[in-house]
């Protein structure tokens, strides 16, 4: 496909998302009948397409008007590109622009410049005052590709060589001494011998700071509530010594390939039907807004509705309810979400705090999404 054909295909794929088709099936479904497209096509495709769903607000203020052209045409506008240098007709390119579309648009100024609908400016605004802007602005840029090394099959230096000899660059992170960011290559992490032999998995360093943060002393039985495909099970795993770490997921499809990850890394998971008994530990990794890392699901900032929030709110806290049930007298309750939002936060801690007698909260931490990680937060309760 020519540069041009590509931003023909995101615009058409744009337009089956604006109609509400999921962004991951409209992408799957033109990849079906786009036989002629090669990896690089699909890869260029899809990465028009998120760059677009990261500033629909602002691209379509640029390009004037919400379909998937105009969105393209204003992000070509955003990014500096010439316009008439790919709509130009030729072969499979977008048609040429008309004398209206040549005339419409404008910059972005104020919330459209944000990336995010109103009432999510204002939550953000809600949470963060002056900084909401600079966050906003985080979630508008591709996120970093970032690795955890393995420290049951690898330490940092070996994890890198082994990178390097698939041509793979990294550079450390500042938010975990586990934490790589890929500098150069990172389509190539999957397929490298360092990832297939379990020296590393992919995760955010956010989400490894998270897991550092977990209060694990010798022996301690830890139960991961919320494990979903396991990431921080198995983080949390590898600072025991290989586990073992229970985990547990209201929805067990998710845990399906945690059991193959946790041979691969050499760890030590328990999947009970349900958890039994007290825990030393339990990390409620809750469902949630993911607004911290929105710059990876951009779908999700412009799907999420407040009534689905708030339904989150009751989500989260029936999790940190339910977790009492399961924490040993001097056990240490974690709650972690990938959010941004205070109401997600903050409120859902302020708010167990004044249901629950004789609990009190010994940590509390903000992660900003930038260039080393994603936006997350963690808070730490015990009993009294
Ligand atoms: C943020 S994800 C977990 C991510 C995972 N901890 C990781 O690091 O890869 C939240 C998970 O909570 C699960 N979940 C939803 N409702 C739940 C509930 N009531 N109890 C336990 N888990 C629940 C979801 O299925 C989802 O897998």
């Amino acid at each position: 496909m020519t540069p041009a054909a590509r931003y023909r295909s995101a615009a058409e794929i744009l337009d089956r998302i604006a109609a509400g088709e999921p962004a991951e099936r409209a992408l799957t479904g033109w990849a079906r009948g786009a036989r002629f497209a090669g990896s690089k096509d699909r890869a260029a495709v899809r990465d028009h397409v998120f760059d677009a769903l990261r500033r629909w607000r602002s691209a379509a203020v640029s390009g004037g008007g919400e379909g998937g052209r105009a969105v393209i045409l204003g992000l070509l506008r955003l990014n500096g590109i010439d316009p008439d240098t790919v709509f130009t007709g030729e072969g499979h390119a977008p048609a040429p622009l008309s004398a209206a579309e040549r005339a419409e648009g404008n910059a972005p100024e104020g919330r459209a410049a944000w990336d995010l609908p109103d009432w999510l400016c204002d939550r953000l605004a809600a949470s963060w005052g002056p900084e909401a802007g600079t966050i906003a602005e985080a979630l508008r840029h591709r996120a970093p590709v970032t690795l955890r090394v393995n420290t049951l099959r690898a330490d940092l230096a070996a994890a890198r060589r082994m990178l390097e000899a698939d041509g793979i660059e990294t550079a450390t992170n500042p938010l975990s001494p586990t934490a790589l960011t890929v500098t150069a290559n990172a389509r190539r992490v999957a397929g490298s011998a360092a990832y297939r032999a379990g020296h590393v998995e992919l995760q955010d360093a956010a989400s490894q700071a998270v897991s550092d943060l977990v209060p694990l002393p010798a022996g301690a039985r830890v139960l991961d509530l919320c494990a979903g495909g396991g990431g921080k099970t198995l983080a949390l795993a590898a600072r025991l010594g290989g586990g073992p770490v229970t985990a547990w997921d209201a929805d067990r499809g998710r845990m399906r390939d945690l059991p193959g990850r946790a041979e691969r890394a050499g760890a030590e998971v328990g999947l009970p039907a349900s958890p039994e008994g007290l825990f030393d530990v339990v990390l409620t990794d809750v469902p949630c807004s993911g607004s911290g890392a929105w710059r990876r699901a951009p779908e999700a900032k412009w799907r999420l509705t407040e009534t689905r929030l708030a339904e989150l709110h009751r989500l989260q806290d029936g999790i940190l309810d339910r977790a009492t049930t399961l924490l040993r007298p001097g056990g240490t309750l974690v709650y972690a979400t990938c959010s941004v939002l205070s109401d997600e936060n903050d409120a859902r801690i302020d708010t167990f705090l004044a249901r629950h007698d004789g609990w009190r909260c010994t940590l509390r931490r903000n992660f900003l999404p930038d260039q080393a990680g994603d936006g997350f937060f963690t808070a730490h309760l015990m009993r009294e």
